[in-house]
């Protein structure tokens, strides 16, 4: 990390972090001060989100309900994809409350920071003790991308949404199956929202 200087403040951004083991002792380490955010979404979309992504880079791998199950027959869902595990958030956020108290980690919702950008956007700038710049003057929704974008991207005088590779179609995922991890993933929602202190309606 760079050396920060007074009134600076040094941002880092790795999504994998929130799911590797090691991560927060090393931060912890390097500075127990340190504060985290998180951006959560449901973990059933998520998981398809995740999918999408890998399929737009390899477009022969399984079907989304195929990687799904461990056993499609019993309903027993393979816990150990990827996609699948990285929304057990409950589970995460455990290994991170070993290291930092709950007061420093922000749990921003992906779903609010859609429909309401800026608010969202005010709750990180509170957080980081920042006046809040960011304001919904900033934001318009642009039809074509389906998304909110910026009026002006910085050093700039343009618009600018994020790129194509944010906000992809994502497949038809059989309903059946969609609800299967619905039931799977309640729980341990219900332990994140009673961690985090945060209802964030994924049910
Ligand atoms: N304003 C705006 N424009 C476009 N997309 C937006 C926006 N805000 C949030 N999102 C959601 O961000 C999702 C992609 O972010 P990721 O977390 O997957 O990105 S990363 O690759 O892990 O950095 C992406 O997920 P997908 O819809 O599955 O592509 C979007 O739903």
């Amino acid at each position: 990390m760079p050396r920060t200087l007074e009134g600076q403040i040094t941002m880092e951004k790795t999504p994998s972090y929130f799911v590797t083991k090691e991560a927060p002792a090393r931060i912890s380490s390097m500075c127990k001060g340190t504060k985290l955010i998180v951006v959560v979404r449901d973990p059933v979309t998520r998981a398809i989100s995740d999918y999408t992504q890998t399929l737009s880079k390899k477009p022969d791998i399984p079907t989304f309900e195929s990687l799904t199950f461990k056993n499609r027959t019993t309903g027993l869902i393979d816990t150990s994809w990827s996609a699948i595990q990285i929304g057990i958030y409950a589970k995460h956020l455990e290994n991170w409350l070993l290291h930092f108290p709950i007061g420093q980690i922000l749990f921003v919702s992906g779903e609010r920071l859609i429909s309401d950008p800026a608010g969202e956007l005010g709750r990180v700038q509170d957080f980081l003790g920042l006046k809040r710049i960011i304001t919904d003057k900033h934001f318009y929704f642009n039809k074509t991308k389906g998304f909110p974008c910026l009026k002006k991207a910085e050093g700039s005088s343009k618009p600018h949404c994020l790129g194509k590779t944010k906000g992809r179609t994502h497949p038809d995922i059989d309903q059946e199956v969609v609800q299967r991890l619905r039931d799977f993933y309640r729980p341990f929602n219900m332990k994140f929202y009673q961690m985090t202190g945060q209802d964030f309606g994924w049910d």
